[in-house]
């Protein structure tokens, strides 16, 4: 394997200095950069180790260069501009591994492997313990005959030497006399001495056989006897035929070995690395020795120059064929803390999607603090990862069938944990996959059919409405208790103010956004409640199967924060649930395989970079089971609310509410400018129930969803007093609600 050399680059570049130093003439520019560039034109040899190669000639005579037309000229100093930060800088920066394993660090991941160590032993045990009476005990007995033979003729070999005997046979045929003579005679005092010793063994065998036939109790006998015939049928056992069989087969994987690695490498196409490998050098470089990591191998990796992790990530499919790995073992990534030509190559053990069902690791918890993370599945390396929801909103997307409902009962059921989110689900594919948790929803549809929609769609207009409610109420607390103006666990706690988590599920959302008739303004209501709801604690969970501009509004796609894309069909597909260039960067859903990858996607948003992850799977008892134990919890805690405890669903006032009409009422056509601290005045005053308490800034926020900027506008206030302060321009007012109406128009 490659590695690092320190001491030997610390040379080179030493020397290479004093050579620089020595040799470091003035250069022509213009006519050194045009050379350069000809060059460039006429030889390209991607290879970095090539061009690095050739540096050190080139730079050793720079006069040569500038007389030599054809050549190539230098403007760069010579070998020395390759000098980094020095030897100390380099240390300094160097990645100190850790001391104690992460798995050690993690109390889940520690549990999670102590756990996995109790299940194989008591495997094992279990294994064996089954298999004594029925296969075991039978074997002992059936061999006990042969190890009787076998055990008496071994006490004959002993008596008589015979294990002497090729030598002495040996000595003889070489006529060496007088060995053969010693050997002889040793041969004749052990054979004596050890006869004396058989015999009184015998005696003694055969006394204690005479007392355990006539003289011992019967427990003795029985126990003499099975001790007896099991140490004979132990000493029966052939050699080839062991008595246990193993409890766990060990999948003999094959190491991976930088050679494989880089074989591998050479053959996804890479230009750069192919040239490198056929020229005898490696085209990758191994920034650390390969290592176990969790179920598989690590090998940390330098690209060649202006080759990216996505290059490879691109080309997963011919990597796995090179490493003779199955796809789902193969798992190329980037390094977050280094460049982008810096390749974490993880080769699982075994194929993700074979993993089995992963256990979620609140199924057997009491209760769950949402303002943590919430546990969704492990990543290919069996490291568990999790999903923060407060601050958050959740985008999920996939061809049918692979694991968006799983992925939603995940979230809904962490969510459902904390006894104080108030939880509004809507499944609008009617098949009852979230039925289990309607005993604890606030608010619960399961329906593809118009009313089931316009459920939806009401939900999203109440829960605009809360979001605005919210803005205000923030706005009036002290500074002492929310400085942030967002929500905490302690605010969540005060139920008197009413700014607990709540959490809006709408599974299949596609059938309410593409909806003739109510998807429009459900579209812009969700990105409404998406934008300005997460500080305030209403998050939306949105999966769909259908990411298209049609059927999930670019507004939606565009900002929300966590991503999850199990199986998709394209690029547009991919790079709606993922966000933009996700699939240009290497993070493509696409690669996974229909049915076979089911519950594995890419999560991005909760983890610094994408990542694999295979959800936790929760069936319909397991699902239920948690339902019961979160109506239990929330009935103790007295939260219990709205469709759980059988009250009719909330009125929806239908158009009663809507922003831009009622600032548009607010603000005659005569003023052409306004003062947001007036419209907000204003508003209070004709809706106090949703305005009341709003200042300058909340009409602010709540204009900047719309498109409608702040300025600053030139006015008098109540005093007298000419000062500008911020406020809207009328005519954007206006301009937005025109495109709005004609938009509506036209769904
Ligand atoms: N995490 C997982 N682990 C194992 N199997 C899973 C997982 N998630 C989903 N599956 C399998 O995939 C099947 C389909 O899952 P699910 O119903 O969640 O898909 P879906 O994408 O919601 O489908 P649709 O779009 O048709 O509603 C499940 O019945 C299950 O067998």
């Amino acid at each position: 394997m490659k590695h690092p050399d320190d001491d030997n680059e610390l040379f080179n570049r030493l020397e290479a200095e004093m050579a620089a130093d020595s040799q470091g003439d003035v250069v022509d520019l213009d006519k050194a950069r045009s050379a350069r560039a000809e060059s460039a034109d006429s030889k390209p040899d991607p290879s970095p180790d090539a061009s690095a190669d050739s540096r050190p000639d080139r730079s050793a005579d720079p006069g040569e260069g500038e007389s030599d037309d054809s050549g190539p000229r230098l403007v760069d100093r010579p070998a020395p501009t390759a000098s980094g930060p020095g030897l100390i800088d380099r240390i300094r920066d160097s990645k100190r591994l850790d001391v104690i394993p992460a798995w050690m660090k993690s109390g889940t991941e520690f549990a999670d492997a102590m756990k996995w160590l109790a299940g194989h032993a008591w495997h094992t045990i279990a294994f064996h313990a089954v298999r004594v009476p029925f296969l075991y005990l039978p074997k002992l007995v059936w061999r006990s005959p042969r190890g009787l033979a076998n055990g008496l003729g071994r006490i004959g070999r002993w008596a008589v030497d015979a294990e002497g005997e090729p030598l002495r046979q040996a000595e003889a045929r070489r006529e060496n006399s007088e060995l053969y003579l010693k050997l002889s005679k040793q041969r004749d005092r052990r054979v004596r001495l050890r006869m004396i010793l058989t015999g009184l063994g015998a005696l003694f065998a055969l006394v204690m056989g005479l007392y355990l036939i006539y003289g011992a109790e019967p427990m003795t006998q029985v126990i003499a006897a099975t001790v007896i015939v099991l140490v004979l049928g132990w000493l029966g056992a052939p050699a080839d035929a062991p008595l246990a069989t193993r409890a766990v087969i060990k999948t003999e994987v094959q190491k991976l070995t930088s050679d494989i690695v880089v074989k591998a490498m050479a053959s996804i196409g890479i230009g750069q690395i192919a040239s490198a490998v056929a020229k005898g050098q490696d085209g990758i470089k191994f920034v650390a020795p390969i290592t176990r990591e969790g179920p598989g191998w690590r090998a940390d990796i330098d690209l060649p120059l202006g080759v990216t992790v996505a290059d490879v990530a691109d080309r997963r499919a011919r990597l796995a064929s090179g490493l003779r790995r199955p796809l789902g073992c193969v798992w190329p990534d980037a390094d977050p803390n280094e460049h982008e030509g810096r390749l974490v190559l993880w080769v699982g053990d075994r194929d993700l999607s074979k993993t089995g069902i992963v256990k979620w690791q609140l199924a057997n918890a009491r209760r769950h603090d949402i303002f943590k993370r919430v546990p969704f599945g492990i990543d290919p390396r069996g490291r568990a990862q999790s999903v923060p929801m407060i601050q958050h909103n959740v985008l999920i997307g996939s061809l049918p069938g692979q694991g968006k409902t799983a992925s939603v009962r995940v979230l809904a059921c962490g969510a459902a944990m904390d006894p104080s989110v108030e939880l509004w689900l809507h499944e609008n594919k009617g098949t009852g996959d979230l039925d289990s948790l309607e005993c604890v929803s606030h608010r619960f549809v399961s329906g593809i059919d118009d009313d089931s929609i316009k459920y939806a769609a009401d939900s999203l207009k109440l829960l605009r409405e809360e979001v605005m409610r919210r803005a205000a109420a923030i706005k009036k607390l002290p500074r002492d208790l929310c400085p942030d103006k967002r929500i905490t666990r302690q605010i969540a706690d005060k139920r008197s103010l009413k700014l607990w988590p709540l959490v809006g599920v709408f599974d299949e959302c596609q059938n309410l956004f593409a909806h003739p008739k109510y998807g429009k303004q459900a579209g812009d209501d969700a990105e409404f409640i998406i934008k300005l709801g997460r500080a305030l604690g209403v998050i939306l969970v949105l999966a769909t199967q259908r990411p298209d501009k049609d059927s999930l509004p670019t507004g939606i796609s565009g900002n929300v924060s966590i991503r999850f894309a199990l199986k998709v069909a394209g690029q547009v597909e991919n790079d709606m649930i993922l966000g933009t260039s996700a699939y240009k960067n290497g993070v493509r859903a696409t690669s996974f395989r229909p049915e076979i990858d089911a519950g594995n996607g890419y999560l991005a948003g909760a983890t610094a970079l994408p990542v694999v992850v295979r959800t936790a799977y929760l069936d319909d008892p397991a699902t239920n089971a948690i339902a019961q134990r979160a109506h239990a919890l929330r009935k103790a805690e007295g939260t219990l609310s709205g469709h759980a405890l059988g009250e009719d669903a909330e009125a929806v006032t239908g158009p009663s509410y809507d922003l831009l009409a009622d600032v548009a009422a607010v603000v005659p056509p005569s003023e052409k400018r306004v003062w947001n601290e007036r419209i907000a005045a204003r508003l209070a005053e004709l809706r106090p129930e949703v305005y009341g308490g709003w200042k300058g800034e909340n009409v602010t926020s709540a204009l900047k969803p719309h498109g409608i900027k702040t300025t600053g506008v030139a006015g008098t206030t109540d005093d007298g007093e000419r000062t500008t302060r911020r406020g809207i321009v009328r005519d954007d007012l206006t301009k937005v609600i025109a495109e709005r109406d004609e938009n509506r128009g036209a769904a």
